[in-house]
């Protein structure tokens, strides 16, 4: 079987650099591609690539994976950033290349796909629920795209439940202490020297608390994730968001 031919766009950066290696070392995958931020996409057109996995800054992703569908390359995309707004117009984008696809990954790591999927099912069951994510300081965005999609699931899994609203009697808060609101769900964001990436989930009711945390302690957190997206993105056609998607979760 001939090997899947794969592009990195935003190889310099910590995860890109990351991915470039672990993308060499992967057998059934061939790396063919590494594009920084003065290297035109145009110059893959010549590569015949299968797969690229795109890895840069919440500025430049959606222009890039735009430029990839349009060009008919499955894509998996690590970086964050991407809202409704952006999600809905690149579904509509990929509905005119059918056999095209793309996963957006809030997050790689086995840990942080299953503690969503674990908040996911709790949610139900708990009145309160908060998210709580701490990040290096090098990062650009707040909240995290995983604190995002975490949010987002768990206020899905109250709404399908029939759930209120979180209880919550704050009234006066000039300065934004109880964090973002995200479909409803508090969202707070640390920045910390010395952290890659870690999130809490903390649920409660009467008498009880339920506090799910992940972990990535470095960006190797993060490679077995790409690099089975890699293997599997031709099984697949339009967008996926999240790599539970992936996973049969
Ligand atoms: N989905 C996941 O599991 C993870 C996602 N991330 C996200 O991935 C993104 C990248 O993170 P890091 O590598 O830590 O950032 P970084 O800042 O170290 O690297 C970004 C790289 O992209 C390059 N770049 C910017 N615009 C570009 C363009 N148009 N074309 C090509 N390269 C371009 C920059 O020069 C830089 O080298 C962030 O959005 C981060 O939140 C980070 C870790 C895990
Ligand atoms: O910027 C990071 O580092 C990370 N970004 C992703 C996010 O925003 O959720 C994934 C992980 O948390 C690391």
């Amino acid at each position: 079987m001939n090997a899947i031919r794969v592009a990195v766009i935003g190889a310099q950066g910590r995860m890109g650099a990351q991915a470039v290696d672990a993308i060499t070392e992967a057998e059934g995958l061939e790396l063919v591609a590494t594009l920084g931020s003065s290297d035109s996409l145009e110059s893959l057109l010549e590569k015949s690539i299968d797969v690229a996995v795109e890895l840069t800054v919440p500025a430049s992703t959606e222009a890039n994976v735009r430029f990839l569908v349009e060009h008919d390359i499955d894509t998996v995309v690590g970086t964050t950033g991407w809202d409704a707004e952006k999600l809905s117009g690149l579904e509509e984008l990929l509905a005119k290349h059918a056999d095209t696809a793309v996963l957006i990954a809030p997050n790689f790591s086995i840990g942080a796909v299953l503690a969503m999927r674990f908040a996911e099912l709790a949610a139900p069951y708990f009145d309160s629920a908060e998210v709580v994510e701490i990040h290096h300081p090098r990062k650009l965005d707040a909240p995290s795209g995983t604190a995002n999609h975490t949010a987002q699931r768990i206020a899905a899994a109250r709404n399908d439940a029939g759930l209120p609203p979180v209880p919550d009697a704050t009234e006066i808060d000039p300065n934004g202490a109880r964090g973002a609101v995200v479909d409803g769900i508090h969202v707070h964001a640390i920045r910390q020297q010395g952290m890659t990436a870690s999130e809490e989930i903390h649920f409660g009711s009467s008498g009880e608390a339920l506090t799910i945390r992940t972990d990535s302690h470095s960006s190797s957190a993060f490679m077995p994730g790409i690099v089975t997206a890699v293997r599997s993105i031709s099984d697949y056609t339009g967008l996926l968001h999240g790599l539970e998607n992936m996973l049969d979760l």
